[in-house]
C-alpha cells in the first residue's frame, strides 16, 4: 500500500516536525521532487497514489531530512531571484538576504553595458541574478573553489547566459581586468566561534564559504582595500555582511577613503549591505 499525496504530506510532516521548524513545508518541496511537478499538482491531485517508487523515494528523501540535511542538497535545487540553481555541498546555499544585495544593486545608476565582478560567487547566484536583470552587462564571477566554479558555469550554461563568466580566483588574484563599474560581494563573514555554525543548513555548508578571522572581518576588509585597485572612477563596492557588522564595516569603508557610505536593511529589517564609491 502506498500512501496518496495528502497523506504522505501529512506523515511526512509528522516525522519531521522534531528537527525542523518548516516540517511542512520540507515535506511539499520533498514530495513535489519524487513527482517533478510544479506545487499546483499537490492541491490539484491530493488523492493521487505515489507509484512504490516514489513512495520509497520520498521516505528516503525524509529519512536525510531528518538528520538535518539540507532540503536543497536533497533536492539538489534552489530557486534565487525566480532563478532554479543547482546547489551542492561545495558552496553556500543561496539565501533570500542575498536578494536585498541585488535588488539595491539594480537600483544604482550605472552604465547601459557595465562591466561587473562577482567576488565569491558561488553557486554564480548574484552573478547570475543580474545577468538575468541586465543583459547588456558583462559579469565576471570568481570563487576560489574550484567546485564551486564548476558549479557555477552548469547553473549558466542551464540558464542560457551569454554575459557572465566564471573564473577561479583567489578574491582579486586571478582578475585580469582592471576597470569595473560595479563590484558585488557576499564573502564569507561569521565568526569561528558563532553558535549557529552548529545549527540548522549551515552545519551541511563548508566552513570556506562562511567563516572568516577578525570576528567575521578579515575578507570584507581585504575585499574592500583591493576593489580600490579594481573600480572606475566613482565605480561602487556593494558587500553583504552580517546584521551586526555594519558599524564595522561602515567605518572601514571610511577609512580606506570610499564616499557615499550606505547600509541598506534585508526584508527582515537587519543591516544586510553596504555599498560605497570609490572617488578614484
Ligand atoms: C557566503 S558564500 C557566497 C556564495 C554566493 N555568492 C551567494 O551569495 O550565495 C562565499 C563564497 O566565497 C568563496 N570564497 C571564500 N574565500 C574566497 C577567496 N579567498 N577567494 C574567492 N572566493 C572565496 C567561497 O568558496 C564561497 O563560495
Amino acid at each position: 500500500m502506498t500512501d496518496t499525496i495528502e497523506s504522505a504530506v501529512s506523515r511526512a510532516t509528522l516525522l519531521l516536525q522534531s528537527s525542523s521548524d518548516s516540517a511542512k513545508l520540507d515535506a511539499q518541496v520533498l514530495l513535489l521532487d519524487v513527482l517533478q511537478k510544479p506545487r499546483s499538482y499537490l492541491f490539484s491531485w491530493p488523492e493521487q497514489k505515489l507509484t512504490p517508487h516514489q513512495q520509497q523515494l520520498f521516505e528516503s528523501y525524509c529519512q536525510r531530512r531528518l538528520t538535518g540535511e539540507p532540503v536543497a542538497h536533497i533536492t539538489g535545487t534552489r530557486e534565487f531571484w525566480s532563478l532554479p540553481l543547482q546547489v551542492n555541498p561545495t558552496t553556500l546555499i543561496p539565501r533570500p538576504d542575498t536578494e536585498t544585495l541585488v535588488e539595491y544593486t539594480l537600483s544604482l545608476p550605472l552604465p547601459v553595458a557595465a562591466k561587473v565582478l562577482d567576488l565569491g560567487t558561488g553557486t554564480g547566484a548574484i552573478a547570475l541574478a543580474l545577468a538575468s536583470e541586465m543583459p547588456l552587462w558583462q559579469i565576471t564571477g570568481v570563487d576560489r573553489v574550484a567546485d564551486a566554479v564548476a558549479l557555477a558555469n552548469t547553473n549558466k550554461q542551464r540558464l542560457g547566459f551569454i554575459n557572465v563568466d566564471f573564473v577561479q580566483s583567489d578574491w582579486f588574484s586571478q582578475v585580469t581586468a582592471q576597470q569595473f563599474d560595479l563590484i558585488v560581494s557576499n564573502p564569507p563573514y561569521i565568526e569561528y566561534d558563532d553558535i549557529h555554525l552548529n545549527q540548522g543548513d549551515v552545519r551541511f555548508e563548508p566552513l570556506s564559504a562562511l567563516v572568516a578571522d577578525d570576528d567575521g572581518m578579515a575578507d570584507i576588509k581585504y575585499i574592500i582595500t583591493q576593489a580600490r585597485n579594481f573600480l572606475t572612477s566613482n565605480g561602487y563596492l556593494v558587500i553583504e555582511h552580517g546584521y551586526q557588522q555594519s558599524t564595522k564595516v561602515h567605518s572601514f569603508f571610511a577609512q580606506m577613503a570610499y564616499t557615499n557610505i550606505l547600509t541598506v536593511k534585508d526584508l527582515a529589517n537587519n543591516d544586510r549591505v553596504t555599498l560605497a564609491q570609490w572617488p578614484g
